[in-house]
């Protein structure tokens, strides 16, 4: 089942830099490419959209800046009625892949250029340049041109260029793709130090990455063919995705047939079969079916009984990848493959050995039968 409300009532975020999505709809020559959203984002909260491409992502981010009018469905900041405003009236900051620096202007001009088009003073232009240069930790570089800065430097410079104008809320669309993995690592923890320093700022940040997105969004929403299908505080996404799509998208993810045998708690304590095995799966959702899917992380498996609750699924190793801090296994569970990852294993088994492995109920989710 696709969700498709995530909202509180328009308006209900009474900080002015909250964003409500009210059955936000787009369309491009007549083609929907995003179906009718709802969705609250939080004043001061950063929220990330991940998905596939072409699954709406920057859709909903160019129809939030005022770049595509919407086939129907409104969009308010706070209090206010944005959906006709035109992009500049909106009082948003948005950052792109590919940095779009002015090239012949330099980094201090980049960063002015939309202070000097509202005609700010130019002492208070001098000093938000400089504050928003300070931010981005780029002050040393503001009298270079863009083609002397490495691709992070420029958009080192392009996130200053929007928090130049204090806007109350930023629009990043995959801010750090261009940048080597190195280096965007890096970035991914400025912009988190960035949010420390401006909590009260609204995040909404695109990307196709979903490490990105783990290490930086208090809430996820997972994009699919034009509609959100996963959405949640981050952690608790990742631990109990709703589907398997999810699951799959936000990492790496054993999915085993699993059937429902006995609901045995109020807390949703679930006995199933899996892989020939009884064991206990703690399930918050409402089981519809008794035919399953039971969800569990390769790291949250591991060859040693850890509590009572222990859950143990017998494997016969199939092949190991040893990679100094972490081990790989993939092993056989009646029939299934299953991965394990583990970062101490000595002495390492080989193939053909017979395992058993281990994980805790509350690490393990029942999903329907399905994709999503
Ligand atoms: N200007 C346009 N005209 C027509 N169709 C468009 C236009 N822009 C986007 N689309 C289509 O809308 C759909 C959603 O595109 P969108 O850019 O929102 O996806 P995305 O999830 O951001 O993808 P990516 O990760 O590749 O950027 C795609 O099918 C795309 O081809």
């Amino acid at each position: 089942m696709l969700m498709k409300t995530y909202t509180a009532a328009p308006g209900t975020a009474t900080n002015t830099s909250g964003i409500v999505l009210d059955n936000l709809r787009v369309a491009y020559h007549d083609r929907v490419v995003l179906k009718p959203l709802s969705l609250t984002i939080e004043p001061g909260e950063v929220l990330a959209l991940i998905g596939p491409s072409g699954s709406g992502k920057t859709t909903v981010l160019r129809a939030i800046a005022g770049f595509v009018p919407p086939a129907s469905g409104r969009i308010f900041m706070g209090d206010r009625d944005i959906t006709r405003l035109p992009p500049y009236k909106r009082g948003l900051g948005m950052v792109v892949q590919n940095y779009a620096l002015f090239p012949h202007l330099k980094v201090e001009d980049n960063v002015a250029f939309g202070l000097r088009a509202r005609k700010l003073p130019k002492a208070l232009t001098n000093e938000r340049v400089q504050q928003a240069l300070k931010s981005v930790g780029m002050v040393d570089f503001a009298t270079r041109y863009p083609h002397q800065l490495s691709g992070g430097q420029q958009q080192r410079v392009a996130i200053a260029r929007a928090l130049a104008t204090k806007p109350q809320v930023l629009l990043l669309d995959e801010p750090l793709s261009a940048l080597d993995a190195q280096i965007r690592h890096n970035m991914v923890e400025e912009i988190a130090r960035l949010h420390r320093e401006l909590p009260e700022m609204t995040i909404l940040y695109v990307t196709h990455d979903q490490t990105e997105a783990l290490t930086l969004a208090d809430k996820i929403g997972i994009m699919k063919d034009g509609s959100m299908v996963a959405y949640g505080e981050t952690h608790a996404l990742y631990r109990q995705p709703p589907n398997r799509f999810a699951a799959e998208f936000l990492g790496r993810a054993n999915i085993l047939g699993a059937t429902v045998l006995e609901l045995k708690s109020q807390a949703g304590e679930t006995l199933v079969s899996c892989g020939g095995t009884l064991v206990n799966v703690v399930t918050p959702g409402i089981l519809h079916s008794r035919n399953k899917l039971l969800c569990v992380r390769p790291q949250h498996i591991t060859l040693h009984k850890r509590s009572e609750r222990s859950n143990r699924l017998d494997a016969t190793l199939k092949s190991l990848h040893w990679q100094g801090d972490l081990t790989h296994l993939l092993c056989d569970v009646a029939g299934e493959t299953v991965r394990v990852v583990l970062t101490q294993l000595n002495p390492l088994p080989q193939a053909g050995d017979r395992l058993a492995l281990w994980f805790e109920p509350d690490d393990a989710v029942l999903l329907e039968v399905g994709h999503v």
